[in-house]
């Protein structure tokens, strides 16, 4: 299987507002890709596309090459697409290791949805909250428990919208470190503002802009584009 994600002319309108513009999108397995654009490009309307969050106007979504368009959230994730969106999806009066349990075990026995945990947790480096309560995790560990929350699932794919949104410069060090070892396992699509993220993480980066593809490519190609620069970065990017 060479393509794990598809989008093919995804459109989403909001009345007159054109937000997501015939949008043509691909990703391979175990791929990591970023996405980044202007304020407005359609970037949050996209990730809510491919998340269940918005039914599209028009085009279609295929996941392993089964069709998902306007697939209601909890049947996408049921396809095996974890999300992280920037609202908090952990229960705050269960401990975290009843969290990431609710999550395994939605679709394991219970030996592999411990495996899961155990797996989950190392990767995140969350072993030591898992008897805490989410509401007493600061805002940097409770990001990790919930992107822990999200593989212990065992997606194919894990969407993440600004995970580096809040953190320090040395939580979000760690949080490319971790990841990038979400990425050995998953493919991973991350729409992220902090370009210092994007700098150290991304392999591919697409850019969107006024709701359709400007450019796509290695991180270092798409950077350094003449047009990226002029509609994103900016002068400050010189
Ligand atoms: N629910 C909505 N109703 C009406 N217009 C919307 C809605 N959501 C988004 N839009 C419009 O669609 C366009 C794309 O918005 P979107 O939030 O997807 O961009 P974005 O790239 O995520 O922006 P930002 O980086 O500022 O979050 C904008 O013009 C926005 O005003």
């Amino acid at each position: 299987m060479n393509t794990l994600l598809q989008t093919k002319n995804l459109t989403k309108s909001f009345g007159g507002v054109v937000a997501l513009d015939n949008v043509d999108f691909s990703i391979k397995p175990k791929e990591l890709r970023c996405i980044i654009g202007p304020n407005g490009a359609g970037k949050s309307t996209f990730f809510r596309c491919l998340t269940g969050q918005h039914i599209p106007t028009t085009g279609n979504v295929f996941f392993k090459g089964r069709e998902i368009t306007g697939r209601q959230m909890h049947e996408i994730s049921g396809c095996g697409i974890g999300t992280k969106t920037q609202v908090p999806n952990l229960f705050d009066d269960m401990t975290v290791y009843e969290n990431l349990w609710l999550s395994a075990s939605s679709n394991a026995s219970k030996n592999e949805a411990q495996d899961r945990i155990s797996e989950a947790a190392r990767l995140t480096r969350t072993e030591s909250l898992l008897d805490e309560f989410p509401k007493n995790l600061a805002h940097g560990l409770r990001q990790r428990a919930e992107l822990a929350m999200v593989i212990s699932a065992a997606p194919d794919l894990v969407l993440l919208d600004e995970p580096a949104a809040g953190l320090t410069h040395a939580e979000t060090c760690q949080l490319a470190k971790i990841i990038q070892a979400v990425n050995e396992k998953s493919a991973v699509v991350i729409v992220e503002h902090d370009m210092q993220f994007v700098r150290e993480i991304a392999d591919k980066i697409t850019v969107l802009c006024q709701g359709a593809i400007l450019i796509e490519g290695s991180a270092e190609a798409v950077l350094s584009d003449a047009r990226v620069r002029e509609v994103y970065l900016g002068r400050k990017a010189a």
